[in-house]
């Protein structure tokens, strides 16, 4: 019998053999030969129940926007109110009213998912290393310092305070500078919200955090059908950088949050922006309004996207615990300053790993 093995060669101390190429996973999920053992490398899961989540009937918290930017302080005070429980007890809501107009959210997912079917010689250069380049397509978190993957392409782009756009599909750059610009506009209000409900300032937060020159990041990501979706992950355990980011998706669920230490499924109201708080609103609010932590899961039915709007302060901004809330509440700042872009460039840089970067500037308490 004829041998297919190839031959032995004499191994210089020189040429290590190159690493694997790494492709998109849309491309991996298209090929013919993928069956349900996902490769090695992408079995994230051990038990097919660690994949579980409960349902959480309809407790998840809405806010309403409308009432929140109402001239009736009665129905102010009430979704500030909202707002503060939402952000206490569970990090994670979701808002409705938000006057962002459904074919513009509906066109924002066309565009990503019309991006993601381009062919490869037409999308921005694979990138895996330079994780601060104002448009990055990539696949995973970050391939660098991975050793499982995640089921999961992205394409990242940083919309303000410079705006960029991929050059293709050409429809996107229209849809996108309206998109973040709306996000900035519910950012603004529930960060008046929230500024109230720490007991500062309406505009506190606004001027404090530099939010005229807000880091926003539009992120897309494709979770193609997974043949063992109870191996792979989309997105792993981990909390966002900023102080809130926005999602939505095409229809297909797949968002779970940490919810009293058990993963919820995040089931979105149709038409609803869901909201996660981030490591920022911890740090500035000391404590008080914990990130949360959220993961991604993938199924074998249908092809998710969704698009998340990370809204941060700007990047030069020196974030640390609001020292007026820490006065009023006579207690001690139990983060370390540190400026947004260091912390940014720390969490891209690495695996996603629950908390595990905030939990480099917090000060142990006892
Ligand atoms: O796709 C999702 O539901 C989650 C995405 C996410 O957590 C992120 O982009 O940071
Ligand atoms: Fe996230």
């Amino acid at each position: 019998m004829a041998s297919t093995a190839p031959p032995l060669r004499h191994h210089s101390a020189a040429a290590a053999p190159p690493p694997p190429t790494i492709t998109c996973v849309k491309q991996l999920a298209e090929s013919a030969n993928l069956t349900s053992i996902i490769p090695s490398n992408y079995a994230y899961f051990t038990n097919s129940a660690e994949t579980k989540a409960s349902e959480p009937g309809d407790s998840i918290p809405i806010i309403d926007l409308s009432l929140l930017t109402s001239d009736n302080p009665d129905h102010k005070s009430t979704a500030i109110r909202d707002l503060d429980n939402a952000c206490r007890d569970w990090g994670f809501f979701m808002v409705v009213n938000h006057g962002i107009p459904e074919e513009l959210m509906s066109g924002i997912l066309e565009g990503a998912r019309d991006f993601f079917d381009l062919p490869e010689e037409e999308k921005p250069e694979f990138q895996p290393k330079d994780v601060l380049r104002p448009i990055r397509y990539g696949t995973s978190f970050n391939t660098e310092k991975e050793k499982i993957f995640c089921w999961r392409d992205f394409l990242k782009v940083f919309v303000h305070p410079d705006f960029n756009c991929p050059d293709k599909p050409e429809s996107l750059r229209k849809l996108m500078v309206e998109y973040r610009e709306r996000c900035g506009d519910v950012v603004t209000e529930l960060l008046k919200g929230v500024s109230k409900s720490l007991g500062l300032d309406e505009g506190e937060m606004e001027a404090g955090l530099g939010m005229a020159s807000t880091l926003q990041i539009f992120t897309a990501n494709l979770y193609p059908r997974c043949p063992n979706p109870d191996a792979a992950v989309g997105m792993p355990p981990h909390s966002d950088h900023g102080l809130f980011t926005l999602l939505i998706q095409n229809g297909v669920g797949g968002l779970q949050i940490q919810h009293n230490g058990s993963w919820i499924n995040a089931n979105a109201l149709p038409n609803s922006i869901l909201v996660n708080t981030g490591d920022h609103l911890e740090i500035f609010s000391n404590g008080k309004y914990k990130s949360v932590l959220h993961r991604a899961v993938v199924n074998d039915q249908r092809t998710r996207i969704s698009v998340a709007m990370a809204n941060g302060p700007s990047r030069d901004t020196v974030v640390c615990p609001a020292p007026e809330l820490v006065r009023a509440e006579g207690c001690v700042p139990v983060y370390v300053p540190i400026k947004y872009e260091d912390y940014l460039l720390a969490q891209q840089s690495n695996q996603l790993d629950g908390k595990s970067i905030l939990k480099r500037v917090r000060i142990d308490e006892d």
